[in-house]
């Protein structure tokens, strides 16, 4: 059958940040993730968080067990860096296949509580990664209260992403979900060990998106939306065609009712339509032919991975995401519950 529509064909993508959660939420995530992207790097922040190489090894057991059939999808893992994760938990992390550790300040974001309360007090296991060649994945933001929301990310860059390059030269570091564009220019300007990944919400919207006509909950994650100047930094360096710039969609499921709370929960949910978000994205930017190497090369080689060999094809058509999925019990709003999207994926 012919089609009317423009498409786009790509090498599969991937996607280098998501939270799949765990027990019924991974019949929603799961697939959702597994029909665009062929991996995933998976965040460990479930509760309790994932600190080990054995609970790292059964959580991508579960994770596997959710993917349709049909479908090839394969979890990559990343362990949770507390104050006490021991060293030598590094090199059976790496035996069994995890290929990075996540670094959350104590209190920065959602189910961060067990995280790092002072950087240097992880430097033995920090060691132990530069010499194993694990990376490390950063939530940057300082949890200071005396530091306002909006400058949490630039002020981490120089409280700690700055100190930390000097002293481990050689260990691979993402900055995750990048949201201003003092990181996008950190990360332009640092050496070839350093990468970022940015999220469709925070390349489609700025912070007026959480407001307009009233409070709304489902545009609410972490590092929260920031100014216009700053989204289109970010744009600039996705459609760059840097290598250091790559796609993490941080997908971050809650239940309905816990983001339309007096204390909405952070985290939009992007999984549904990741890809086709991002496509939006450069083809306003008039930069559809950078999306490749955006979505589906620069990760993998950031990640001394290889690059995927199959493809995926999206159309230029409208269409609408549902205003809900079911999660476990509860419902799941997905960001663009709703409303029209421009592209679409039709063969994955
Ligand atoms: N991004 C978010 O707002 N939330 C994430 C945590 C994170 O990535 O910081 C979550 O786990 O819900
Ligand atoms: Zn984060
Ligand atoms: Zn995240």
């Amino acid at each position: 059958m012919s089609t009317a529509h423009p498409t786009l064909s790509l090498t599969r993508p991937d996607d280098w940040h998501i939270h799949l959660r765990d027990g019924a939420a991974l019949a929603t995530t799961v697939p959702h993730a597994a029909q665009q992207f062929a991996r995933a790097i998976v965040m460990p922040n479930l509760k309790p968080p994932v600190t080990t190489a054995a609970l790292a090894q059964a959580y991508k057991e579960r994770i596997l067990a959710a993917v349709p059939q049909g479908l090839s999808f394969e979890p990559l893992m990343t362990l949770y860096l507390t104050d006490n994760l021991a060293p030598e938990e590094i090199a059976r992390a790496k035996a069994a296949g995890v290929v990075a550790c996540k670094l959350y300040p104590a209190g920065a974001t959602t189910n961060s509580d067990h995280g790092v309360t002072d950087i240097r007090k992880i430097y033995p296991t920090l060691e132990a990664m530069q010499r194993a060649g694990m990376l490390l994945l950063v939530h940057g933001e300082v949890t200071s209260s005396d530091i306002d929301l909006f400058d949490r990310e630039a002020a981490f860059i120089d409280q700690h992403m700055i100190p930390l390059r000097r002293d481990f030269p050689e260990l691979k570091i993402v900055f995750e979900h990048i949201t201003t564009k003092e990181a996008a220019q950190y990360v332009e300007d640092s050496d070839s060990h350093t990468g970022a990944t940015i999220t469709a919400q925070h390349l489609l919207y700025n912070r007026n998106a959480i407001f307009t006509g009233g409070i709304r909950p489902h545009y609410y994650c972490l590092p929260v939306l920031k100014r216009e100047v700053h989204r289109q930094a970010l744009v600039k360096a996705a459609t760059s065609g840097s290598p250091k710039f790559f796609l993490g969609t941080d997908s971050a499921p809650h239940a309905a009712q816990l983001k339309e709370a007096a204390t909405g929960c952070a985290g939009c949910y992007t999984a549904h339509a990741a890809i086709e978000m991002y496509a939006e994205v450069f083809d306003n930017a008039g930069a559809l032919d950078k999306l490749e190497g955006f979505a589906s090369f620069y990760g993998p080689d950031f990640y001394n991975l290889p690059r995927n060999t199959d493809r995926i094809t999206l159309a230029r058509q409208s269409w609408t995401p549902p205003e809900a999925f079911a999660f476990g019990e509860a419902e799941l709003k997905p960001l663009r519950s709703g409303e029209a999207l421009p592209w679409k994926l039709v063969t994955a």
